[in-house]
């Protein structure tokens, strides 16, 4: 448990870090005005049960001496005007307390899951292709509350009433040492002996809950974003028993701690109760019935009072932290492994605007050697090519080719490990990647669509107050689908639904087309970017590009070679280089390879 706490406190900055430790002496001050509450208790009742007591008590007879009252009812009420000033007070203080540390507990948990999705985002592209998104969706939504939830805030509810407790057994020993301790003794026994008894299984139920949190993402991810399948497989009612099954054995993992964590409190509660009644029968047998009998006991019923609910809290937040204390590990670890490739957060752009790398020559890649990480064979072998800016080409080859990997080097969204990519004689760098990406628009080959509306699909990123309706209107014209979106109900406002869901699949690919022109690129990389067209709707698309690439360099991802005919230069990719380069044309002439795609084109011409 030390260790999940040291790993907690090791995630925390040093605002953090002093926030808590204010919270730790406010918690001290809290505990004594709690006791001062106890404390003004029993005189009280002494004061109603034996009025005499003004003259046989010499603290009375100061305290009476010193008010302002001047008889037994003024002293009464000026008594007991001062006892509930000191409850309220009291209360008021711990209320006021309890609502700083939830505010502290809070923030630290809002500004961890801040600071996590910064770290996630300082990565490369290359990360987001290695980890799972319902991963990195759980640690930040689900692990961080839960570590605040369920281990931050127990830990600070424990020192809390720890202090409390602490502090009530010190005034009760003062009182009568005897009594004090062998209450001390009765109360932590029972609690130690349920702690370790059901330890072992809060561990487990831990686990399990760990366990469900993920599972039960990974059933709603994959049964509603892949409806389609489960549709037409019949598969909705194995995903529910599967949600079904996940849920139950979370919540009985999470009733097994609820109960762990109260079961000590009847059994305390009943054990205060019986040593009160036990008291009170010894008290009187020893000392016949007086005053001091009922001083005595409501002193102690008042400390019993404050003590079970303290010791109580104490010992639901160690069940607590013994149940969930490995979550805080495990953020922990992913705090670090995300911090590993993380660039620098000053290097994160938070706009379009910014630098633009000038582009007016060639981009060049000179003997370039990509890898993926963890594996032994490279993506790219040895790549050598030129493209002339302003020009058309494209990228043919089979599937698994490499055609892809080669347009996030082009991107600069993975890093070359041997070799050198060129920007007009300049190497692409760390440094001027950011530059660079700010000259390129993507349409990659799986559209992503917001749910939100037509005009912040094309902007995609850009705050609401900086969107240009004109811009966003002409990069719709050139993308085919100004007349689409003109006629929806609502225009350039209308909702797309999530991921698009309301439109066609060659509708999303236009928007995708839109969007990556509305940054005026000076490159524009169309990874099949067109595939879900009809001929008649491609064939404008194209002439348009055609038209762009006057003053915009195009490059084509391709498998239909409807789309290449154009082009000033096509490239043949097999198995991660370029075998072949030239016009349509003069391939038709040199490669076989090429031929054989033109013919199986015509082939299939023919048969349509
Ligand atoms: N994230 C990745 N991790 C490991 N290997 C990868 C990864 N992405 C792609 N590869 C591998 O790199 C090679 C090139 O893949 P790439 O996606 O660039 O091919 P492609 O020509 O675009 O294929 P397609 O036409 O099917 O999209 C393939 O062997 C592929 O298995």
């Amino acid at each position: 448990m030390l260790d999940n706490i040291k790993a907690l406190f090791s995630m925390l900055n040093k605002q953090q870090k002093r926030r808590i430790y204010i919270l730790q002496v406010l918690f001290l001050i809290s505990a004594i005005a709690q006791i001062a509450t106890i404390g003004s208790i029993a005189p009280f009742i002494a004061l109603i049960s034996t009025p005499e007591i003004l003259e046989t008590s010499e603290a009375f007879a100061t305290v009476y001496a010193l008010s302002p009252a001047e008889s037994y009812y003024e002293f009464l009420i000026f008594y007991s005007a001062l006892v509930c000033v000191v409850i309220f007070f009291g209360n008021l203080l711990s209320a006021v307390v309890l609502w700083f540390s939830y505010r502290v507990t809070v923030d630290t948990g809002a500004q961890l899951q801040r600071r996590l999705f910064n770290q996630y985002m300082s990565n490369q592209f290359i990360y987001f292709m290695k980890n799972s998104g319902s991963h990195m969706i759980s640690k930040i939504g689900n692990q961080i509350p839960r570590m605040i939830y369920m281990v931050l805030q127990p830990l600070m509810q424990l020192i809390s009433q720890f202090f409390i407790v602490s502090l009530i057994i010190l005034t009760l020993f003062v009182v009568d040492p005897v009594l004090s301790i062998i209450t001390a003794i009765i109360v932590s026994a029972v609690y130690v002996v349920i702690f370790f008894t059901v330890r072992k299984k809060t561990v487990e139920a831990g686990e399990i809950t760990t366990y469900v949190n993920q599972k039960k993402l990974e059933i709603l991810q994959e049964s509603i974003k892949g409806i389609r399948d489960v549709k037409l497989l019949h598969v909705e009612k194995w995903y529910e028993e599967q949600l079904d099954d996940t849920t139950r054995m979370g919540l009985r993992a999470n009733s097994y701690v609820a109960l762990a964590g109260d079961l000590p409190r009847f059994i305390v509660e009943t054990i205060i109760f019986l040593a009160i009644v036990g008291l009170a029968l010894f008290l009187l047998i020893t000392e016949g019935s007086n005053t001091s009998i009922v001083q005595t006991l409501s002193f102690y019923a008042m400390a019993g009072y404050k003590i079970l609910p303290a010791a109580q809290t104490i010992y639901k937040s160690l069940t607590m932290l013994r149940t969930h204390g490995k979550v805080v590990n495990r953020v922990r670890d992913e705090f670090i492994d995300a911090a590993k490739d993380a660039v620098p957060d000053s290097e994160l752009n938070s706009s379009l605007s910014g630098e633009r790398l000038p582009f007016k020559q060639r981009f060049e890649m000179n003997n370039v050697v990509y890898a993926y990480p963890g594996e032994a064979q490279p993506a790219i072998k040895d790549l050598t090519m030129t493209i002339e800016a302003n020009s058309l080409v494209a990228f043919v080859g089979a599937s698994g080719a490499g055609k892809s990997t080669i347009a996030n080097l082009v991107c600069g969204l993975i890093s070359h490990k041997q070799g050198e990519i060129l920007l007009d004689g300049q190497p692409l760098t760390n440094d001027n990647v950011k530059a660079w990406q700010r000259n390129i628009g993507y349409v990659p080959q799986n559209v992503f669509l917001i749910n939100e509306s037509v005009a912040k699909n094309i902007t995609f990123g850009i705050p609401d107050d900086e969107i240009d309706l004109e811009r966003v209107k002409s990069a719709a014209q050139k993308a085919n689908i100004d007349g689409f979106i003109e006629g929806l109900s609502d225009g350039y406002d209308t909702v797309v639904g999530e991921n698009g869901d309301l439109l066609s699949g060659g509708q999303k690919q236009r928007l995708a087309i839109a969007r990556a022109l509305y940054k005026n690129p000076s490159v524009l990389i169309m990874d099949e970017a067109t595939s879900a067209l009809d001929n008649i709707t491609e064939r404008n698309i194209l002439a348009e590009i055609r038209k762009l690439s006057k003053s915009m360099t195009v490059i084509m991802i391709a498998h239909r070679l409807s789309t290449v005919e154009h082009c000033d230069n096509i490239f043949i990719l097999a198995d991660g280089n370029i075998t072949e380069q030239g016009t349509y044309n003069q391939l038709l002439e040199s490669s076989a390879y090429f031929k054989e795609l033109v013919y199986g084109k015509e082939e299939d011409a023919q048969q349509a």
